[in-house]
This record gives C-alpha cells, sequence and structure tokens, in this order.
C-alpha cells in the first residue's frame, strides 16, 4: 500500500513535470504540453498500478463519461485513469463531428483539477483507424506490471465480437463494464469462446455500479445543434466551450 502510495505520488509529479522516483522510471519524448495532459509516449516501471483505460469518442464527454470515471477510479482503486480520446472509431467510420482539438480541450476542461486523471492523445497522434489492441499493447509496454482495466458501457460490449482481434484484447486487459441507461442487463454471454470462463467470471466481478444514465453524445450534439440547453449534460466549462465555439451549431 505505501509503494503504490509513492507511485502515485510520481504520477502526479510527472503530470507537473516535475520528475520521477525510483519506481517510476519515465522518458518524456517530445510533444508533453499542459497539465492533465500526458506525453504520447513515456515508459512507466509501474509493477502493481491498477489502470485505467476509458476511450471514447468524446464528441462530446458529457456527465455519463464523468460519472464512469468516477465510479471506476473508486471501485477499482485505480491509481490513475487515462481518458484516451479516439481518431477514428473502427465501427463508427463517418467519424467524430468536432475536431480533434476541439473533443480534447472539452476533455481537458471536464477533469481539470482530477488528480490521477489524464488525456492521453496517442490515438489521435496515430491518426488512422483506432484499434484498442494496438493502443493496449502500447501501453503494455510503457507501464510493465502494471494493470490495466479497459473502461466501457455495456453498449460497447455487445459489439465487441465485431472488434479488431477481441481475443487478443480481452487476454490483455480486465474489462470493467459500466450498465448503459437505456439498455438491457449486461450480457457477458458475448464473450463466450473468445476467452475462459475464469476471465469472464473476474470481469462480471469488475462490473461498475453506478445509477443508470439515459445520456448520449448524440443526443447533446443534437440539442446544441437545435440551440437546445445542454446545461447539467456537459459540465459547465465544456457548456460554455461548446456555445462560445459553436462546436456543434448547424
Ligand atoms: N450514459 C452512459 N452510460 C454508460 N456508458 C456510457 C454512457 N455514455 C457513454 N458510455 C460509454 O462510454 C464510452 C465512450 O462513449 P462515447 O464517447 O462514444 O459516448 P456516447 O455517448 O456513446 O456517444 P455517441 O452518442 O456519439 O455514440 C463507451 O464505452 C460508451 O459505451
Ligand atoms: O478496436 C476496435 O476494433 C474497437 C471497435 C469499437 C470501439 N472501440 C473502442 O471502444 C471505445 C468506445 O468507443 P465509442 O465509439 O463508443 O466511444 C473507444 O476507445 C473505441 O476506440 C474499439
Amino acid at each position: 500500500m505505501v509503494k503504490r502510495e509513492s507511485e502515485r505520488d510520481n504520477f502526479e509529479s510527472s503530470l507537473a513535470g516535475e520528475g520521477y522516483g525510483p519506481s517510476s522510471i519515465a522518458i518524456p519524448q517530445p510533444g508533453f504540453s499542459t497539465l492533465n495532459t500526458l506525453p504520447s509516449a513515456m515508459i512507466h516501471r509501474t509493477p502493481e498500478m491498477r489502470i485505467g483505460i476509458f476511450g471514447g469518442s468524446f464528441d462530446p464527454v458529457h456527465v455519463g463519461h464523468l460519472w464512469i470515471a468516477e465510479s471506476a477510479t473508486e471501485a477499482l482503486d485505480l491509481d490513475r485513469l487515462l481518458w484516451i480520446p479516439t481518431a477514428t472509431q473502427p465501427l463508427k467510420p463517418g467519424g467524430p463531428v468536432a475536431t480533434n482539438e476541439q473533443r480534447v480541450e472539452m476533455l481537458r476542461l471536464a477533469i481539470a483539477g482530477r488528480p490521477g486523471h489524464a488525456v492521453d492523445q496517442r490515438e489521435l497522434h496515430r491518426a488512422g483507424v483506432s484499434y484498442t489492441v494496438d493502443t493496449i499493447a502500447e501501453l503494455e509496454r510503457e507501464h510493465v506490471g502494471a494493470e490495466l482495466f479497459l473502461i466501457i458501457g455495456s453498449d460497447s460490449l455487445a459489439s465487441m465480437r465485431r472488434w479488431h482481434q477481441p481475443a487478443e484484447l480481452l487476454s490483455r486487459v480486465t474489462l470493467a463494464v459500466v450498465r448503459r441507461g437505456g439498455e438491457g442487463e449486461i450480457d457477458f454471454s458475448v464473450l463466450e469462446g473468445l476467452v475462459g470462463d475464469d476471465r469472464i467470471e473476474r470481469f462480471r466481478r469488475c462490473v461498475i455500479k453506478m445509477p443508470l444514465i439515459e445520456i448520449s453524445s448524440s443526443e447533446i450534439r443534437n440539442r446544441a445543434g437545435q440551440g437546445s440547453s445542454i446545461r447539467h449534460r456537459v459540465p459547465r466549462p465544456v457548456e460554455v466551450y461548446i456555445e462560445a465555439n459553436g462546436v456543434y451549431r448547424k
């Protein structure tokens, strides 16, 4: 536990750009920008760390996402949580509406001041189609010995057989699923044949419990496009940003 705390401190130091302790050796690469935004490539020796990976289009980030991130951090006792905006989600070939820069800025505003949470732009820098299996392979190399928890909504779980190399992916991560408002019960049977029963049992124990929230980025884009209120659906700084920049204005 003591070790975990010192590693947590090292991570906070790394966010503040203050250097690294012996249990977290990091090699910053060019592109290290502001607080709460990780450089695209760092190598951390992070044995026993518990890292949450939360990928999404975040077009825009909304309060459902924030509830998920907060609940996951607490329930899984995460040391850190990486918000990873996709470049092009493989099953959404149309791509996002907001620009990459706008989506990153909205994420930064949403998580500003939240220790342990950071925006990781690797999929944007990699460009092209964002396959989660590639992202996880990179993160595994950078965080040797850490347990990676892939945080997804139940709708993402339902589509997982259509993901790129799902069996490979599931052998590398612990799935942490959250039920989505408006969807049925979480159905792990979709994973049968991709991964062993023992792993599925572990994923069941990592289900994130929180109030059902029936809110989506598409609804927010539609509302903003029509000039309807998006107050309380997104954090206030994100609302102000969307309005000031006409992000989803038609
Ligand atoms: N209200 C919600 N409850 C539970 N999970 C959610 C919710 N909203 C999003 N998620 C999950 O968060 C992850 C990222 O979601 P994403 O950024 O695509 O937002 P979205 O609201 O699903 O967007 P869109 O409406 O554009 O499809 C996905 O795994 C998704 O299942
Ligand atoms: O790797 C894949 O094939 C794949 C297919 C569909 C979705 N994903 C990932 O799942 C996460 C949630 O996607 P989305 O579009 O619902 O936000 C995001 O990180 C996507 O990159 C990944």
